[in-house]
Parts: C-alpha cells; structure tokens; sequence
C-alpha cells in the first residue's frame, strides 16, 4: 500500500481519532501495525556511534598534531578547539542516525517498542579494519518504564573514550496533529581528561495526519567543554527562517561567557543535519569561508555488531521481543496483540511479585543521583562543573534549560540524573556484549 493508501485507511482513521484522548503515554496508543517498527526504543542509543572514526577522531588529536586536523583553518588556535571541531563534527554525522533512519531503513518514522522495565541492549563496534580504534562497547538498560527513561554508556577503553546519557521523552499532540516532543536528561561525553556536557533538542513529529511521519528538530543543544569552548546548535526545518528541512546552525564561542554576552562565535557551522554544512570563520584572522564541513550523505553509517538472539540473555531486547517483533514483520495484527500481552503480563506479574516482597526492580548497570542532596559546588563532579559553567539548570526539566528561563522557573524540585556504574558492568557475570 502507499503512503495515500494507508492515509486513507479504516484502521489509520480510527487511529487519528483516538489520538483526541492522548493523554501524554505514548504507550497508550494501539497504532495500526504498519506504523509499528520492531525495533524497541532501547536500542536506540546505538544512534550516537554508527560513526566509530568520528565518535573516536577528537581522541587522536593533541598539541603536537592539531593543526594536521583542520587544515581548512591553518590559523586554528589550539588543540582544544581542534577537539571541539571534531565532537562538532560527530555530533552532526549522528543527528541523521537518530532522527531519520527509521525513515530511511522502514520509509517513514515508525512507533518503536516500549520497552519494560529491565530490558537490556548492548552491542559493540569492533572496528577491525582500523587497529588503532580498537572495540567500542555499548551497554543501554530500560531504567524506568512508567515514564520510559534509557540509560545508556558508550565506551572504547583503548583510546579512553567514553559517552554516557540518558533520554526520556514528554509528547503533546498539536491542533494538526503534529506530535511535539520535549526531550529530557542529556549525556556526558569524557575524551581522556576532557569532558562535554550534550543536551538533545527538542523535536516534532510531522506527517501523521498523511500517514508518513518524519522528525524535525527545533530549538537549541549544547555542548559545552571543560575546556570552556561552548558549541550551541539551532535548528530549524522547512517553513522557518531557512525554509529547508533538517536546518541547523551551530556557533563555536571560546567560552559560555561569550555566547551570554552575545559575543561573536569563533567559528559558525551552518546547512542540514541530513546533508551538507559548511563552516565560516568569524573571529580574525577569517581565513575560511563557507568551506565543506561535513556531508552526512557521503558517509555510510557502521551497524553495531549484536550477539545472535539464541545466545542472547531473556532480558536482552531483541530476544525478549523475537515474537512481537515477527508479528509485526508478518504485519499480523491479532498475532502482535498476542504476543504484546504476553510481554506485559509477564511483566505485570513480575511488578505485583515485588510489590508483595516490598523490593524494587534492581537496576543492573546504572544509579539514579540526587543532585539536590550533592554540595553544588563540588566541582570534581564533571556534570556540576559543566552545568555551571553553561550557566544550566540541574533540575528534571527540558535537556538544556538554563538557569532564569521559563522552565527552570516552573516548580519542579527534583534533580535526579542516571549515572553509569563500570564497577557493576566489570563485575557482569550474565551478559556480555
Ligand atoms: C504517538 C502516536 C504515534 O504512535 O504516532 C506514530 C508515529 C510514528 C510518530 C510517533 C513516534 O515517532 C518516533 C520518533 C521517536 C524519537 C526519535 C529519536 C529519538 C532520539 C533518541 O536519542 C531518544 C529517543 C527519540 C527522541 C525518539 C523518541 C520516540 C519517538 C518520538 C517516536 C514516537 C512515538
């Protein structure tokens, strides 16, 4: 069928209406199976390294060779802003990952798995045509279900680099349908003794109404580095001011100070996420002009290399989900209803079963912080640091809310944040990658 077909379609009309009563779960919602992908949201922080040359590339660069990294810029200042250049530049190759693959492997964005809570990814990069990267590891947990909350850590041990975060959604659905999408918790990317505090932005979901859903981002991410330099990215889509779709702005500031004052940037990184940017120098000497920066067309994404199902632990996603997933393959809606509620009671089961001993589901590889109760000025804590030097609010709102704006003013007192244990994964015993 078409996309118009579908558009048309009994079962996509009655789902449309039933979007009225959304209430926010997006679990809730019994979408016909062709808008179903069987891909679970927990694997989604695979997206972040389907680039292991770019998410390793800053790793590589030091006071001895940075000026080789950039040729484009023979005037480049340091090391460290060689360093921000290359996470820039990995951070833009995987906005295309997580925001238009499924658009691109399935032909619109589909409605992933709801994963429960306990469920496990984990997957690895071993990157054996280049022995210099040596493998990367990536671990990803389901560490709350009501609200859905993926805690994930991204490590290659050879080159010291390592990406820990954690992601949760709050959706509304506008007049016309569109679904708006607030993204909450952010990650922390540590390259040696050099740390990047990264907020995702906020982003909406356009097209259900046609029945060929796609993502466009909005609003602002961060990255802010300890060693001062704050990259801020501005997105905006087909019908802003740029009127092309996946549009982004991104300015390089020597530090937050400058970005606050409204200093000009070091550097401006500008195009689509999707395709291609180019990079303009700002500040004096401007050597470089609208000079290619990166082309996401041109790169061909890395899959993650995950373990066969029948070697996989039960709480391993895509073994705890084979049977829905073959449902929906076979688009056998009576089959995908069957197999669903047999997830979810055994997972009510497991639920009541706790209750009644008075435990709660032990977490496997992650805690969850109080930064409330953390002395604020502690500043070996890498994300207080980075949080105060970007001038942002710890608290449980919006990823990138800074302190005074309309968010942080909201009355929301909680400050809990996912951190990775290595000690617990060093000490796994069940699973392996
Ligand atoms: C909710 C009504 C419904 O089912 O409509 C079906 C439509 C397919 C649209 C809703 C779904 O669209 C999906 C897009 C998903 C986001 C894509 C990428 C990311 C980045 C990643 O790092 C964190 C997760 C996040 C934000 C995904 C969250 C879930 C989204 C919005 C899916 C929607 C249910």
């Amino acid at each position: 069928m078409t996309a118009s077909q579908y558009a048309t379609s009994s079962s996509w009309t009655s789902f449309l209406k039933s979007l009225a009563s959304f209430t926010g779960d997006i679990s809730s919602l019994t979408a016909p199976p062709f808008i179903l992908s069987p891909v679970s949201l927990c694997e989604f922080p695979k997206y972040w390294a389907e680039h292991p040359d770019l998410f390793l590339q800053a790793s590589f660069i030091n006071e001895q060779n940075y000026k080789s990294y950039f040729p484009e810029d023979p005037n480049i200042c340091s090391p460290e802003m060689a360093r921000t250049l290359a996470v820039t530049k990995w951070f833009i190759s995987i906005l295309r990952s997580q925001y238009f693959s499924r658009n691109e492997a399935e032909g619109s964005e589909k409605k992933p798995l709801n994963p429960f809570l306990g469920e496990l990814f984990v997957g690895k990069w071993d990157n054996k045509k280049n022995e210099e990267f040596g493998e990367t590891i990536l671990l990803a947990e389901q560490v709350s279900h009501h609200p859905p909350k993926t805690a994930y850590s991204i490590f290659n041990d050879k080159n010291d680099v390592k990406l820990q975060g954690y992601s949760q959604i709050k959706a509304s659905f506008s007049k016309t349908l569109t679904l708006q999408v607030k993204q909450y918790g952010h990650s922390l990317l540590s390259i040696k003794d050099e740390h990047y505090l990264i907020t995702p932005p906020p982003l909406h979901v356009e097209g259900i109404l046609v029945a060929s859903p796609f993502v466009e981002l909005e609003g602002r991410s961060y990255i802010q580095s300890s060693s001062g330099i704050l990259t801020v990215f501005d997105f905006s889509g087909r019908g802003y001011f740029s009127g092309r779709k996946n549009s982004f702005k991104a300015r390089i500031f020597k530090n937050a100070i400058n970005f606050h004052m409204k200093k000009e940037p070091v550097y401006t990184i500008c195009g689509q996420w999707s395709g291609l940017s180019t990079i303009t120098k700002n500040e004096i000497p401007n050597t470089i002009c609208n000079v290619p920066f990166y082309d996401s067309n041109r790169t061909l994404v890395e899959h993650l290399i995950v373990k066969p199902i029948e070697e996989q632990h039960p709480l391993e996603s895509r073994n705890a989900w084979k049977e829905v997933a073959e449902a929906i393959r076979l688009q056998d809606f009576g089959l995908i209803g069957k197999a669903k509620s047999a997830l979810e009671n055994s997972q009510r089961a497991l639920r009541k079963e706790e209750e009644a001993k008075g435990v709660d589901w032990k977490r496997r590889w992650f805690i969850d912080v109080n930064y409330s109760k953390v002395n604020t000025t502690n500043q070996d804590d890498v994300y207080i640091k980075l949080a105060s030097m970007l001038n942002a609010s710890m608290k449980n709102v919006p990823s990138g809310t800074l302190l005074g704006e309309k968010e942080d003013k909201k009355v929301v007192t909680s400050s809990m944040h996912w951190r990775f244990q290595r000690d617990l994964w060093d000490e796994e015993k069940e699973v392996v990658a």
